[in-house]
């Protein structure tokens, strides 16, 4: 259940702003971010790449900072007054939760601004003071491959879904989608502050981790141009899943793989949900449409790999053990290579079997 005492205090999240990444080459970041991806560089220092997409009018969607952990150091909300740092500041210490101020922002290009450790261990930032850039929608002379157009959400790995899913809701989010069982586990969660599906997912596994971070396009020919793209490059093997369709949201999606491990996500073709009466759609977890729309394989390192996330002051946050079943082992390793039923409904593996 929802705890409407806790909303009162809750800042009013308008969308995912940016992401923070700490990553070990610049450069070879900055390759693969600009000229794989076509993000547009705001702004650049000798450690630091601020990066955004072509319609964003605030200061950037991604930084990249030069360290030596690979990590996200930092999930922004946008939120819509600068009162509402004021509330997330307060909403926070409520929660017992280490949080910092900064009046001057945290990165540049915005401005006051407030980072907390939450309660699953993730590093959050509110913001609304931000430099306004030039959108660049129309400046179709600048549009590159892919043309990625916003950023749309990010995903989390967390061991324990329903407290995961309590505290997202205790400021506001809204389930759009879920994965469960028949016994009721959860295994993983689309909630949204933004009327699409989603602007945080979370993942049921061993976190706090970063899963990843995802950039929407218009439509899906401009995903298929970063996948020919890439392969005319020679480096079709930064690409990890896709692309597909996703039965959950319906996108159309591509997962890459960056110079540290990084995953990003292409995007495109959700679907709105803005009504307060927004119908959740439920998939069971043998569904074996549900990650792919197609029956594609899920690949094992999906499930398994993330990107560590930092506290206040720079250092790993230590992960806590998923106690509910794993997706992955209750769909018996990759899904897609095999029908994932219930008990007693094996049917083996699918056409072309796989060793
Ligand atoms: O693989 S899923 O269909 O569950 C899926 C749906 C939406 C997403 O953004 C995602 O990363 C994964
Ligand atoms: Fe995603």
């Amino acid at each position: 259940m929802i705890n409407t005492a806790m909303i009162n205090t809750a800042p009013d999240i308008l969308r995912c702003g940016y992401v923070e990444l700490v990553v070990s080459d610049l450069a070879a970041a900055r390759e693969f971010y600009v000229d794989l991806l076509g993000l547009v560089i705001t702004k650049e220092t000798p450690d630091t790449l601020y990066l955004r997409t072509l319609e964003e009018f605030i200061h950037h969607n991604l930084v990249l900072r030069a360290g030596p952990v690979p990590a996200a150091a930092a999930i922004a909300f946008r939120v819509r007054t600068p009162e509402d740092v004021d509330l997330a500041e307060a909403h926070y210490r409520d929660l017992g939760c280490p949080t910092r101020r900064a009046a001057g922002g945290f990165v540049d290009g915005v401005g006051d601004a407030v980072r907390v450790v939450d309660p699953l261990g993730f590093p959050y930032e509110f913001f609304h003071q931000v430099e306004h850039v030039e959108r660049l929608t129309w400046r179709y002379d600048l549009h590159r491959t892919g043309s990625l157009a916003r950023l749309d959400h990010v995903n989390q790995v967390t061991p324990d879904l329903p407290a995961g899913i309590a505290y997202l809701e205790g400021i506001g989010f809204r389930v759009t989608e879920d994965i469960r069982d028949s016994d009721g586990v959860t295994y993983a969660a689309w909630l949204r502050r933004k009327p699409t599906v989603h602007d945080v997912a979370l993942t049921g596994g061993d976190g706090p981790r970063l899963h990843h971070v995802a950039f929407a396009a218009h439509e899906s020919h401009q995903i298929l141009a970063v996948c020919d793209r890439l392969g005319a490059l020679r480096r079709s093997d930064c690409i990890e899943r896709g692309p597909g369709r996703h039965g959950v949201s319906n996108a159309f999606y591509l997962y890459l793989r960056d110079p540290d491990g990084h995953r990003v996500e292409l995007y495109t073709q959700d679907y709105y949900t803005g009504d307060p009466d927004n119908p959740v759609v439920t998939w069971d977890v043998h569904d074996n449409q549900r990650r792919d729309w197609w029956g594609n394989p899920v690949v094992p390192s999906w499930y398994a790999e993330a990107s560590a996330v930092l506290d206040l002051d720079g250092n790993p946050v230590p992960n806590r053990p998923r106690a509910d079943p794993a997706e992955a082992a209750v769909t018996i390793g990759a899904d897609g290579f095999s029908y994932t039923r219930a008990e007693g409904e094996e049917r083996g593996f699918k056409l072309g079997d796989q060793v």
